[in-house]
């Protein structure tokens, strides 16, 4: 949509672009230039502002996880436009990585299904320019510290600007590090989600709580990610103490994977759910994209109606 409108505006002047610009043409954009800025640029919502939204609405944020380039990124293209459509509230996206130290087995062999197929930084967002000025819901990126530290961190936050992303999870930065992160992610209006975990202690809690930015990410469980077969009860005292140090939203992940786990975990006072391993498991398992998009579409629809 928004590429035809801008090419009617631009019809409507029937300017060839072969002409050097006469100086009526240049103050024509120059009056034009916001109008078609905002037809081009990917939605300015964010974070921060989906949750006030939600608020607004007394409804819980749905946050599905996939990995970028599994099983590969036009997939992924259509995966992001089919969560959009479903109700995600936010789309947590993985940058693939060839040591994901917190991830379970489906989520590590998302990754390496992702990179033997060449998946790269450089490629997802080529793809996020042309996917994000379609989507509703803002992205947040997944990337673990060190391709960051790589690439340079301001530049890595720039191109998260550039691209319309204005969300950034780095699950294995220490809280002692995050000071660089957090400057340039705010010069560049991304906000840099910080996690906290059951056996973090409450003092450090707290100091994460108050750094993080968008909403606080608990992790529901100990160890790695993956569908579990039940939510631990725990997460409800720990909502609870959480809730009590900050009024940001906090969002729930780990192990989340079927639509009663969703419903239990924002009956306890989550204000988002994140599922992760149980939607990249169907992806990544599925005979054809074709049959996963299909299996995966119903799937994220059951998650959602559950919190309705
Ligand atoms: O996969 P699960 O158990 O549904 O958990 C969400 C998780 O996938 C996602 O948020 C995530 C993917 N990789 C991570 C690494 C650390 C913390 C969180 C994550």
């Amino acid at each position: 949509m928004a590429a035809a409108a801008l090419n009617a505006i631009c019809f409507k002047t029937n300017y060839n672009i072969q002409q050097r610009p006469s100086s009526s043409f240049i103050s024509w954009t120059n009056k034009y230039k916001p109008a078609m800025a905002a037809l081009t640029s990917a939605p300015t919502v964010g974070l921060s502002e989906t949750f006030s939204r939600l608020k607004q609405q007394r409804k819980v944020a749905l946050i599905p996880y996939i990995t970028a380039g599994d099983p590969d990124l036009s997939t992924t293209a259509e995966v992001l436009k089919i969560l959009d459509s479903c109700g995600s509230d936010i789309i947590e996206l993985g940058v693939p990585y060839s040591d994901p130290l917190a991830d379970g087995p489906v989520i590590q062999a998302a990754a390496a299904r992702s990179l033997a197929r060449g998946t790269n930084f450089d490629k997802i967002i080529a793809m996020l320019k042309e996917v994000v000025p379609q989507l509703s819901c803002p992205i947040a990126l997944f990337s673990y510290y060190n391709p960051i530290l790589k690439r340079g961190v301001q530049k890595f936050m720039t191109t998260l600007n550039d691209t319309g992303i204005h969300g950034l999870v780095v699950p294995d930065v220490p809280l002692e590090e995050t000071e660089i992160l957090r400057k340039e992610a705010s010069d560049n209006n991304v906000e840099l989600v910080l996690l906290t975990t059951p056996t973090t202690p409450t003092a450090r809690m707290k100091a994460i709580v108050e750094a993080s930015e968008g909403f606080v990410y608990l992790v529901s469980s100990v160890g790695v990610t993956g569908a579990r077969a039940s939510v631990s009860e725990k997460v409800q005292s720990l909502l609870k103490e959480i809730k009590e140090a900050t009024s940001k939203p906090v969002a729930v992940g780990f192990g989340i994977s079927k639509p009663e786990h969703v419903k239990q975990v924002a009956g306890w006072g989550a204000d988002g759910v994140i599922v992760g391993s149980a939607i990249v498991k169907i992806l990544g398992e599925a005979k054809s994209p074709e049959e996963g998009l299909k299996e995966f579409e119903m799937f994220t629809k059951s998650l959602k109606s559950a919190l309705l």
